[in-house]
């Protein structure tokens, strides 16, 4: 495809096929908590990785879509690096490492409001080790959350870390996700850093993840909001099904979504389901309401508990799981 028939929609002042049309994957890599998933909502501007105060929740790798007259930006949202303690944890690993090799820039997420240490090192590290020429951009996070001064410290202390390791930062970019500030001006720098190319995706498009992984994704939200910390690691969903229910009127659909809640012991099912399961109820109505949302129709939600013991340590059990 010739760059001009891309750029439809160019804005007033600049001709057509004046800049090339521009597509490519971006990852945003740092340590867990670091506001990567809230930034990658951010900028594509709707509800599509998972976020949450608990580190490591974003399993799945979530693609959003930027879409821009002149450039397509598909980000790509990994997991959070660690030190792998379980079968899970080098997987996880493993995923973040392909999903590196595969983009064409890579964003390193640190947040303003904490200094530099050795998860961001770690991870900084292995950025350096890159065979490819990736191009890296730094972006300092939570920018609310620190005074122009302690954010001019940190933005330094990030120079100096590139220049420690060996990185040559493309650019160093302040940000704040949840206040949508300099959001714009990060996509502005990314957008010239992607290779020349029609757009990957249709106009419109969000996220190319399979609907039931978001679905699922939702209740796994859902099912984690407020309980206790060994809990993250051992939920699992599953959709099983996802079918219009028959017999509607056209203008009243209803969607049937059946899935699955795996806990890694009997022991907490407890937690989940809480007493007379009203807590089990309560994640229900909640991730119904975003699975509402996210697919803009009326859902029916059935949700069952199960344990499947140890699936964290299990090949067999992680693949049904969908890791
Ligand atoms: N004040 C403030 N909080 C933020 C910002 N970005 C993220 N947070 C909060 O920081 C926490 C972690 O954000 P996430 O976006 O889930 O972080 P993540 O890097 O994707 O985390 P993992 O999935 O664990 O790797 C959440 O409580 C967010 O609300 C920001 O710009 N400002």
């Amino acid at each position: 495809m010739n760059a001009s028939s891309a750029t439809t929609g160019a804005p007033e002042g600049r001709t057509q096929g004046e800049a090339p049309h521009r597509s490519g994957f971006a990852c945003f890599v740092g340590r867990p908590n670091a506001g990567k998933s809230t930034l990658t909502n951010a900028l594509v501007g709707t509800k599509v990785a998972i976020t949450s105060t608990r580190p490591q929740t974003t399993r799945h790798t979530v693609r959003g879509i930027v879409h821009r007259p002149e450039a397509q930006l598909v980000l790509v949202d990994t997991p959070g690096l660690h030190k792998p303690r379980t079968l899970l944890g080098e997987r996880l690993n493993d995923v973040v490492r392909t999903t590196w090799a595969e983009v064409d820039v890579i964003g390193f997420c640190v947040p303003a409001d904490q200094k530099i240490g050795p998860g961001d090192r770690f991870i900084a590290g292995e950025l350096a080790e890159l065979k490819k020429r990736t191009p890296k951009v730094a972006v300092v996070t939570k920018t609310d959350l620190v005074s122009p001064e302690a954010l001019a410290q940190q933005l330094l202390a990030v120079d100096r870390l590139g220049q420690e390791l060996g990185i040559e930062w493309a650019e160093i970019v302040p940000v704040s996700g949840t206040e949508g500030s300099q959001v714009d001006l990060l996509a502005d720098l990314l957008v010239p850093l992607l290779p020349e190319g029609p757009p990957l995706y249709p106009d419109g498009d969000l996220t190319d993840e399979p609907e039931q992984v978001m679905v699922a994704e939702l209740i796994r939200e859902a099912a984690l909001e407020g309980v206790r910390d060994e809990l993250p690691h051992s939920i699992a969903v599953v959709v099983e099904e996802m079918v219009p229910r028959e017999d509607r009127p056209a203008d009243r659909p209803l969607l049937d979504v059946h899935a699955n809640i795996f806990l890694e012991r009997p022991s907490q099912k407890g937690i989940v389901i809480g007493p007379k399961g009203k807590r089990l109820k309560e994640v229900g109505s909640a991730s119904r309401r975003h699975i509402e949302a996210l697919l803009g129709t009326p859902v029916y939600l059935d949700l069952h508990v199960k344990v499947a013991k140890d699936w964290q340590r299990d090949p067999k059990q992680l693949r049904r799981l969908g890791f």
